[in-house]
């Protein structure tokens, strides 16, 4: 097939990599002329994938008409705040050159403002005319390990659910295995949640809390996801899944993870912005507690970890006031929130 990854960063880079190793005609298109002609003419993308050799067959271009133009798949690879302004972009592309396309995101997050999930975001800027099925694969994949080869799974789902089968077959390796779900909410905003747990789960580990403490934030991090995300149509049981609980996994534990990582910084003393200048690549967490805290506020559901996380990063509470608001808050049963939620989802459901 023919496919265009639109983004030159780490992931965008080792999902080219699975592509052209499954023998696929795999462009690139960056931004960064810079990036681009290192792909093409050293086969490295060394301040994104340190010690990889991309193999010799991929090549970037800086031109998105030319990859758009190249294409019968678009993979989106970019952070959630600049999907819309590329998706506007590959629109007028694809009515110029009257041309239908398949796409398919891998970005976790929700738009800061509007709140919306990417496949969203896509949808309004596209029509059924230029885009045959808007896409997500998601799950634990730290893009370090994608573009070492080791053994990876993730999911796909869709909104008109036409896309899927074609984004397995065409992904599907032996070391990258890709499932079908059938719940496109559940998968976004679990992928999106995540990395405000793995943000402060990063920040225990640098103010050196026990694993009792990391423990705890992850299963009640799963929690308050499940919540939020049944709230808004997700099936509670996505949230055990790959895109659930194995990317909550994988980014609150993995070194290689940008949104653990800035968390350490922070506990190390640095500002977020001086955080996120180090880190040199997209800290996902950080939007996201903004647009999660303010769903949460509006649909009425308690997120209490998200609640204290944005405080720490945005009004500058200490550390010390943060841990006692959560320990210290009103007593409360362990499943209460999500039980009245899905006891209200099961009715919803055999009624229809
Ligand atoms: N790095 C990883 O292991 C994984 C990342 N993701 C998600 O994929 C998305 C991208 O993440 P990374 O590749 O890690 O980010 P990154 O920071 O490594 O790279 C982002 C790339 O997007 C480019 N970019 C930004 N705005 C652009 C625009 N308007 N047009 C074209 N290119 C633009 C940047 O120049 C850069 O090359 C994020 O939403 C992330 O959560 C998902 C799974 C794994
Ligand atoms: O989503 C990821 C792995 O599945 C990558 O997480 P980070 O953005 O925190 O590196």
């Amino acid at each position: 097939m023919n496919i265009s990854v639109l983004g030159t960063g780490s992931f965008g880079t080792s999902l080219a990599m699975v592509l052209t190793d499954n023998k696929h005609d795999v462009k690139m298109y960056g931004r960064n002329e810079a990036v681009v002609e290192e792909i093409n003419e050293s086969h490295t993308n060394l301040h994104y994938l340190k010690d990889v050799d991309l193999p010799a067959a991929l090549r970037a271009t800086s031109d998105l008409t030319a990859a758009v133009d190249h294409a019968d798949l678009l993979v989106i690879a970019v952070p959630v705040k600049a999907v819309r302004g590329l998706t506007k972009d590959i629109h007028r592309i694809l009515l110029e050159k009257n041309k239908k396309v398949l796409i398919v995101h891998v970005a976790k997050g929700l738009e800061l403002d509007s709140y919306l999930r990417v496949s969203e975001v896509i949808e309004q800027e596209t029509t059924p005319e230029t885009v045959e099925d808007i896409c997500v694969l998601s799950g634990p994949s730290h893009a370090e390990e994608v573009a070492l080869k080791s053994p990876t799974t993730v999911s796909t789902a869709s909104l008109h659910n036409k896309g899927v089968t074609t984004i397995q077959d065409v992904f599907m390796s032996k070391y990258f295995r890709v499932y079908v779900n059938e719940d496109l909410v559940g998968v976004e905003i679990g992928g999106a949640l995540k990395n405000i747990i793995a943000l402060a789960v990063g920040t225990l580990h640098g103010l050196q809390f026990g694993d009792n403490a990391k423990a705890a934030i992850i299963t009640r991090g799963l929690q308050e996801i499940a919540r939020l995300g049944t709230k808004m149509g997700a099936d509670p049981l996505t949230f055990l899944g790959l895109t659930g609980m194995g990317d909550l996994i994988v980014t609150a534990t993995s070194r290689h993870s940008r949104n653990f990582r800035c968390g350490i910084m922070l506990a190390e003393g640095l500002s977020l912005t001086e955080a996120e200048a180090r880190m040199g690549m997209v800290v996902e967490g950080v939007n996201t507690t903004r647009a999660a805290y303010e769903l949460s506020e509006s649909h009425g559901v308690e997120m209490p970890i998200t609640k204290v996380l944005h405080q720490y990063l945005f009004d500058d509470i200490s550390k010390d006031e943060a841990f006692y608001k959560l320990m210290m808050r009103e007593k409360t049963s362990e499943t209460i929130g999500l039980k009245e939620l899905l006891n209200e989802q099961y009715r919803d459901w055999s009624n229809q």
